[in-house]
């Protein structure tokens, strides 16, 4: 996608950009909750060495997998446009159909607790794995339902897979949908080749919602959801925490000048403020 972009608006021919494939530990290791080996340093790590070592001219990444505080030789050139920002229900056609009692598969503590806060008689199992695993778990009955973003479902050619559930239910990831891509400070000619491709409603959102990610001083650990969308000349921005349990919930809404991050940055602040000492202590800051 981005190769296609960037030698459509420059002109290039096709074999001015060469792909390089480098395996992330969090492609690696498929057996574990993120939140328990490290968090998402895990998909950026080899890429941030191979971007420092001159290997790649700039990395690509799911927005969602690039930790919120960055290493100060790296920059985040450019977004695509984004995809769908959704989360897509798989096993079940709705919440409501779940049998009682149901088995939801997820590792994501976002998705548990908002999948508790709707069904609290759910028990959620570590689901990780790429999209083929899970859906074979799935298939073989070892759950009811999973989720997936609707974003990595289309990628692969499965949009039709599973159901997708309304924000308004499920409120997404900060950066869901949103493929980013990264470059070293200081290498010009590259930085002004990806600011070509550049979607700025697209960078404008995800860089909000990192904004409230810095603010809660969230992790992978944390359940966090946020979203920003364009609305006229500003950003209509939405972030909730939720506990584990799906008992607590804190939301913050606000319309937002399109670069004020430090307004998305204090929402993030005040998500914290507001939330019980339980819910506060899963956050770092
Ligand atoms: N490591 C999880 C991850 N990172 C990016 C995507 C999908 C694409 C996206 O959300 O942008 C996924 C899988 C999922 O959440 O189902």
């Amino acid at each position: 996608m981005t190769a296609r972009a960037l030698c459509d608006v420059h002109g290039w021919p096709d074999s001015a950009v060469t792909i390089v494939t480098v395996q992330t530990s969090g492609d690696r290791i498929q057996d574990r909750a993120l939140a328990d080996i490290g968090g998402k340093a895990l998909w950026t790590k080899e890429l941030d060495r191979a971007l420092a070592e001159g290997e790649i001219d700039f990395a690509v990444h799911s927005m969602k997998d690039v930790e919120t505080l960055r290493p100060a030789a790296i920059r985040i050139a450019a977004m695509l446009p984004r995809a769908d920002v959704r989360d897509k229900l798989v096993g079940v056609d709705s919440f409501d159909a779940l049998p009682a009692n149901p088995v939801v598969g997820t590792s994501s503590p976002r998705r548990a607790a908002q999948v508790t806060r709707l069904r609290p008689d759910a028990t959620i199992t570590l689901f990780r794995g790429n999209v083929a695993t899970r859906l074979a778990k799935l298939a073989a009955g070892d759950v009811h339902a999973t989720l997936l973003a609707a974003a990595g479902l289309d990628r692969l050619g499965q949009g039709d897979v599973g159901v997708t559930i309304p924000i308004d239910t499920m409120l997404p990831a900060p950066s869901q949908g949103a493929v980013g891509i990264e470059a070293l400070v200081g290498n010009d000619a590259v930085l002004a080749a990806l600011a070509a491709i550049n979607d700025t409603d697209t960078f404008d959102c995800v860089m909000a919602e990192r904004a409230v990610l810095m603010g809660l001083g969230g992790t992978c650990h944390s359940p966090i959801a946020a979203l920003a969308l364009v609305d006229g000349a500003r950003l209509h921005l939405r972030a909730e925490i939720i506990s584990p349990d799906g008992q607590e919930t804190v939301s913050e809404e606000a319309r937002i000048d399109r670069q004020d991050q430090d307004a998305a940055q204090a929402m993030g602040r005040a998500l914290l403020d507001r939330a019980s000492p339980a819910l506060r202590s899963l956050f770092e800051a």
